[in-house]
């Protein structure tokens, strides 16, 4: 692609809002998401994400506002943006009293997927999960769950991923598969891949954009890279390495400061503080100084205890 070539978005919102009774729970959301980006949303509980991706995935309906899909209005053209856009939360669209074969087959005929048991054969391959194929999906651990959800999700080739929470209470061998799966779709295939998380070091390995919502309002939303820049001057984090002798003395030192936030011991001889200040001395002793850069998360705690920056 010529770098003047301008590329399109994939998701397009204007002015979002949804209402639940009294409850404002997305409030004039304006956003947008280019083909093959993989978007991270991030926010407190109740903040609006969950509300958005299922308005993304027709399942709810904006009381205000467009969301254009692929170029399309969604609200004119949900059944062919159906056949695109996968929604992945929790697991409980899948038939517990059905194997996962069953389910996968039942999901290929219901959504006309041809050569379906080409796919579901290599997802059960894929996945590692060819011994529970015929077994009870009732009967799967929740990480085996959540992987056929997953599998479901991409039998269709979506071309908008939607992932709610994908690796909510999976351990961290099946959360690594997956998140490499998602990688690798998005690579293989340009996928564009929305995902709401609060595991922010997840969203920090996968995401190229980063939007964070409060309260149904958008509140920061930009490339990943220059979020670190933007916060890279105002989150002070520093790595503070000294003598093993003087650990004590420092320790005592810096709990005196105010300005210092937080101190995380990592070893005898090194700290890592977070400081309001950038300007902090460390009096007469030896310490060899070194900025961190935030992160994520580092910056997702600012933002929610410094509204109105
Ligand atoms: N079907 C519904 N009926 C009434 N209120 C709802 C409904 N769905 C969501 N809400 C409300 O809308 C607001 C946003 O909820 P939403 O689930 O989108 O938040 P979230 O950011 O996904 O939260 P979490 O991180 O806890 O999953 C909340 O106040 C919630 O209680």
């Amino acid at each position: 692609m010529k770098i003047s070539e301008k590329i399109s978005p994939a998701i397009s919102i204007k002015g979002l809002t949804k209402r639940f009774g009294k409850t404002v729970a997305v409030d004039n959301v304006d956003l947008e998401i280019n083909e093959g980006e993989i978007f991270g949303l991030i926010g407190p509980n109740g903040a609006g994400k969950s509300t958005i991706m299922k308005t993304i995935s027709t399942l709810l309906n904006p009381s205000q506002g467009k969301v254009e899909i692929l170029g399309k209005d969604l609200s004119k053209n949900k059944p062919s943006l159906r056949k695109v856009i996968s929604l992945v939360s929790d697991y409980s669209v899948l038939e517990n009293d059905l194997t996962p074969y069953e389910n996968l087959k039942l999901f290929s005929l219901a959504s006309n997927i041809e050569d379906s048991d080409k796919k579901i054969n290599e997802f059960f391959h894929s996945f590692g999960l060819e011994k529970y194929k015929n077994k009870l999906t009732k009967n799967l651990s929740s990480g085996n769950k959540q992987k056929l959800n997953i599998a479901r999700a991409l039998l269709k080739s979506p071309k908008i991923l939607l992932l709610d929470e994908p690796t909510n209470a999976i351990d961290v061998e099946s959360s690594r598969f997956i998140r490499r799966y998602i990688l690798n779709e998005n690579i293989k295939n340009g996928t564009t891949i929305v995902i709401t998380s609060h595991y922010l070091w997840e969203v920090e390995q996968l995401a190229t954009s980063v939007g964070i919502i409060i309260d149904g309002k958008i509140v920061i939303k930009d490339n990943i890279e220059n979020i670190y820049k933007r916060f890279d001057s105002i989150i002070n984090i520093y790595e503070l390495t000294f003598e093993e002798k003087d650990h004590e003395k420092i320790l005592t030192y810096l709990k005196d400061l105010s300005d210092v936030l937080a101190i995380k011991p990592v070893s005898k001889e090194k700290l890592i503080i977070d400081s309001k200040d950038s300007t902090f001395t460390m009096n007469n002793f030896k310490v060899s100084i070194r900025k961190l850069r935030p992160t994520l998360e580092d910056i997702y705690s600012y933002i929610i205890s410094t509204p109105n920056q």
